[in-house]
């Protein structure tokens, strides 16, 4: 089980994080975000990894449940817990990325993704 945010800026814009060389899939542009702890609410660790990875501050208020993903990931099957988050305190900073990049959703299909993200850009779309 695994949380993710897409940060919504003012443009209408998300912010997508690289995955650093070394990892699963890396090199592929995903939504920051990691997966739940045991006995972890899902909001506390999408804040908890929120300031992990890009140094900014988010309240539970703030996060919207937008819609989730259902993939098989080799031997486990992900459950994605999508969030929309359009304010936060502090500027994203790259703490685990390779790189941070501003994108509309519609310039999301020209990005490597992990596979598991494809159907969610379509209701980003519609919902940003
Ligand atoms: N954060 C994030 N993970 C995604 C996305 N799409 C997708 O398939 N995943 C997968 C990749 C990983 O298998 C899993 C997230 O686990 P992770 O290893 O990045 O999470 P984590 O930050 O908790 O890392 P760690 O504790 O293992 O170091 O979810 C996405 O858009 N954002």
């Amino acid at each position: 089980m695994v949380v993710a945010a897409a940060l919504v800026d003012d443009q209408g814009r998300i912010l997508l994080q690289q995955r650093p060389p070394g990892r699963p899939m890396a090199g592929l542009w995903e939504f920051p975000g990691g997966k739940i702890e045991p006995g972890e609410r899902p909001e506390a660790a999408l804040i908890r990894e929120l300031e992990e990875e890009l140094d900014i501050s988010a309240d539970t208020a703030c996060l919207s449940p937008a819609t989730f993903a259902s993939a098989d990931l080799e031997e486990r099957h992900l459950l994605l817990l999508l969030y929309v988050c359009r304010r936060w305190r502090g500027e994203p900073r790259p703490l685990h990325a390779t790189g941070l990049q501003w994108v509309r959703p519609d310039q999301m299909h020209d990005l490597p993704m992990p596979p598991a993200d494809r159907p969610l850009i379509g209701l980003l779309d519609a919902l940003i």
